[in-house]
């Protein structure tokens, strides 16, 4: 029998609709899934792509269904689990084997991974997938991570399977062990903060606005057709017009508001943080997610302090106009942070990061998927090194015509009472960053007050610290 091109265990979500993606673009696949009666019922129901499909029940089979050097896709829960599926599946891999983990793992444990197999022959790919179900069904964005060699080894058949912007695939090679994971982890930092402002938004026009959910979708229609299309927007008109079966209420209105959250964002603040990298609006869209689910205790808030009442705004259009404005230099804020993360984490872990690719495989398949990110694309390919997005010229011409909106608009959620973390941390952050004479200056006189730590001055002359001697005279 022909062997298969490929392996991949876990029929999951994003397992079970990847095959049916491989299989599709005519590349044969082998199939493993912890649990056999899943792997039996997803050949049974694959349909015309039955034949594409080597449905294995043992590790043994599957691994001998594979053609070498094997390229073996992991789609598991991410953590503890891979690990326990690697040490069952390396008895039976042969040198030149590679293991790719396609979850969302912590790059850290790709590193980990990558290094531990270094000596065995076997190779490891930490690699990103993103576009959920459907992504994953008819196309996602794929970043990978791992050896030169390896990737030559799969870059055919991820290049069949990934999704197309105007034609060009949106899959690459970013760079040797963790480069993949890391940038997968930053795609969702920066999706976090995507949706945070749109919810934000989604807050003040229906507490501030008082408009329903059909209303808001339209208006989120409208923004579509503009500079904010994207995919995230496509999904919240969608959303938002939906009704509930049971109740026939717009479906959002009876969502708890409280969100759920795997991992990903954080770990872009972790990382952001160790590197010194200020990505305050992922910052704030983690923390909006953490104080969501904080419930019962904003319910017992809401009871002591009260709401204060939103006044509606005078030029109701005016201000829809200002909000569409504000989400597109708050989104610019937060892309800019991602990338800044990126760019020294590259320097760091010697990946070499490639901006402008980076930004060209997210502009399909993927959640963050959008137009944006073609002009992202363009300003990263005519400057790759630059200091931050903003200082682009095409990207500062936008915040010099969108951030008074931004302004407005955070001006208006706070006299209203209504949180706006990631528009407002947004606004703050593109405020320090274009100040050249920051407040940086008071602190470092009481750090030096305090404990001696010293400043620069400005006038370059050899004294670091100032004359309140020990700071301890108080006390005496
Ligand atoms: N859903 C999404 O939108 C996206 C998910 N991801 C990532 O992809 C990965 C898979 O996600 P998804 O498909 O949604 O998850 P699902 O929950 O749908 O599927 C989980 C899969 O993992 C298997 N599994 C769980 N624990 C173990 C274990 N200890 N050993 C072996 N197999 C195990 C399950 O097997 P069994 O049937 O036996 O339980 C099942 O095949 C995750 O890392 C996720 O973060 C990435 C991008 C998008
Ligand atoms: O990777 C994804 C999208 O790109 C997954 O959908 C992931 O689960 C999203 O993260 P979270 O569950 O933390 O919201």
């Amino acid at each position: 029998m022909e062997q298969a091109e490929i392996g991949l265990i876990g029929l999951g979500v994003m397992g079970s609709n990847l095959s049916l993606n491989i299989a599709e673009k005519g590349n044969k696949i082998a199939v493993f899934n912890r649990t056999a009666e899943v792997t039996r019922k997803f050949h049974a129901e694959a349909g015309a792509l039955q034949n594409q499909i080597v449905p294995c029940e043992t590790l043994e089979e599957f691994v001998a269904a594979i053609r070498p050097p094997r390229p073996i896709i992991i789609m598991i829960k991410a953590g503890d689990p891979v690990d326990q599926q690697m040490e069952h599946l390396k008895p039976y891999l042969s040198a030149g084997d590679i293991m790719i983990d396609a979850g969302n793992a912590n790059f850290r444990d790709t590193m980990r991974r990558f290094d531990n197999l270094k000596d065995s022959g076997l190779t490891f790919i930490g690699m990103g997938v993103s576009g959920g179900e459907e992504g994953a069904r008819h196309g996602p964005s794929i970043m990978v991570g791992g050896t030169e060699e390896s990737w030559k080894r799969v870059e055919k058949v991820l290049t069949s399977i990934s999704a197309k912007f105007n034609g060009e695939p949106c899959v690459a090679w970013l760079g040797e062990n963790g480069a993949g994971h890391f940038v997968k982890t930053i795609h969702n930092g920066i999706e976090y903060a995507d949706m945070q402002m749109i919810a934000e938004i989604y807050g003040i026009l229906r507490d501030g606005l008082g408009m329903s959910a059909s209303e808001i979708g339209n208006v989120f229609g409208r923004w579509n057709t503009g500079r904010l299309n994207s995919y995230l927007i496509e999904i919240s008109e969608k959303v938002l017009k939906a009704n509930d079966p049971i109740t026939g209420k717009p479906m959002v209105d009876v969502i708890v508001d409280r969100a759920g959250q795997k991992g990903t964002g954080k770990w872009s603040v972790i990382e952001a943080q160790n590197m010194g990298v200020a990505a305050t609006a992922i910052e704030a869209a983690v923390a909006g997610r953490i104080l969501s689910s904080q419930r019962e205790e904003r319910v017992a808030a809401e009871r002591i302090f009260g709401l204060p009442k939103a006044e509606r705004p005078k030029d109701g259009m005016a201000f829809l106009a200002d909000l569409e404005n504000a989400l597109l230099a708050a989104k610019i804020g937060a892309y800019a942070q991602g990338f800044a993360v990126m760019a020294a984490a590259s320097a760091e872990y010697n990946w070499n990061l490639p901006m402008p690719t980076i930004a060209r495989i997210w502009r399909a398949g993927c959640i963050i998927r959008s137009q944006f990110l073609d002009e992202i694309t363009s300003a990263f390919t005519k400057d790759p090194h630059v200091a931050n997005l903003i200082v682009t010229p095409a990207f500062s011409k936008m915040v010099k015509e969108t951030d008074g909106a931004l302004r407005r608009v955070v001006s208006y959620a706070a006299l209203s009472g209504l949180p706006v973390p990631a528009l407002s941390s947004a606004l703050s952050y593109f405020d320090a960053y274009r100040r050249s004479r920051g407040t940086a200056n008071l602190t470092q006189a009481q750090r030096d007050f305090f404990g001696a730590h010293g400043f620069d001055r400005l006038d370059g002359v050899d004294k670091h610290h100032g004359p309140w001697g020990s700071g301890l005279e108080e006390f005496a």
